[in-house]
């Protein structure tokens, strides 16, 4: 459905996205993980047609966004990082306007909006302003928006940043249906839990390159152990406490808070910590997410 090969993005000296390739199958949730920065929207940008690319070669259902944007622009719902809603207008008003602008029959869009005002849970705000919704409304309103054209995919930049859990959950839920419904998803995240909950596949990327890519849970059985114990000795001991701990578990993180050990026992590990006289303030035994993939990939955190 959307194919990239050495796809590159120039501005002046700074290369933001350098050289990826990437491939996303019909009905798939793809999703870019990677860090403020790390070239994720500028990716999305090149895709939905709104961004030229400097190289490389990118065909979006079978056409180069670079030369036939109206056509991939028709196929594509946008759902674009700030919301970019009209806040005076209604809420229904917002989709019958979208609606038109892609040069759909009125009366199509009237009955469209209603069906999306269902799914986005915005059924009881249809004449409520805008400016008066909370941030999950206008959130789940913008995608609705993006779906007024019965988009063959649905580009998602960042689509939960910014929202409190409650609404991210309420977020996630619509979006897993809609994947459930057979849409294309394309979603870009720093948020791990996000890739987790939603993504089939996805590539993490860094400072404009893909590092790895596979399902979440093959990602971290390649990059990470099973377990991971977590143990805090506070800020100026946790470095120190770490040597002490050389050689418990397959690897030692030191992060400035605390320091990770990973294990496919979790248990054992801490066990292990308690027999060399060592008593952390805090200790945890959790499992591997994509986080952990991150750091071995990158020495670094996703949110930093
Ligand atoms: N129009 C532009 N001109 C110059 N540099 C830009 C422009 N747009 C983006 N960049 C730079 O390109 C890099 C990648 O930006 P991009 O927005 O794609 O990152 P991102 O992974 O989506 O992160 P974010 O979550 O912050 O949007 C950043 O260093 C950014 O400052």
């Amino acid at each position: 459905m959307i194919e990239a090969t050495g796809l590159r993005k120039q501005y002046g000296d700074f290369t933001a996205v350098d050289g990826i390739d990437f491939a996303i199958e019909p009905g798939e949730a793809f999703g870019f993980l990677g860090p403020n920065g790390a070239g994720k929207s500028t990716t999305m940008r090149m895709i939905a047609a709104t961004s030229t690319r400097s190289a490389g070669d990118l065909r979006v259902l079978g056409f180069d966004p670079e030369t036939h944007g109206p056509e991939v622009r028709a196929q594509l719902g946008i759902v674009p990082q700030a919301d970019q809603l009209d806040e005076e207008l209604r809420v229904v008003d917002n989709l019958i306007v979208y609606g038109r602008y892609f040069g759909l029959p009125l009366d199509y869009v009237k009955r469209r909006s209603e069906e999306l005002l269902e799914f986005a849970q915005l059924t009881e705000k249809r004449t409520a302003r805008v400016d008066g919704l909370s941030g999950g409304m206008k959130r789940r309103l913008t995608i609705a928006r993006g779906l007024i054209n019965a988009p063959k995919a649905m580009l998602l930049d960042e689509p939960t940043t910014g929202l409190d859990p409650q609404a991210r959950h309420v977020l996630w839920d619509r979006l897993f249906r809609l994947k459930e419904e057979g849409t294309t998803l394309v979603l870009t995240t720093h948020y791990m839990d996000e890739a987790e909950q939603l993504c089939d596949r996805l590539v993490v990327i860094d400072k404009g390159t893909i590092v790895a890519e596979g399902s979440p849970a093959a990602l971290i059985r390649e990059y990470s152990t099973r377990e991971v114990l977590e143990v805090r000795f506070g800020s100026a001991r946790n470095a120190q406490a770490a040597e002490a701990m050389a050689g418990i578990g397959q690897r030692i993180e030191v992060l400035p808070d605390r320091v990770l050990v990973y294990d496919h026992d979790g248990e054992a590990a801490m066990s292990a910590v308690h027999e060399r006289g060592l008593s952390p303030i805090t200790s945890l035994v959790r499992r591997s997410s994509l986080e952990d993939v991150f750091l071995r990939l990158t020495g670094r955190s996703l949110i930093e």
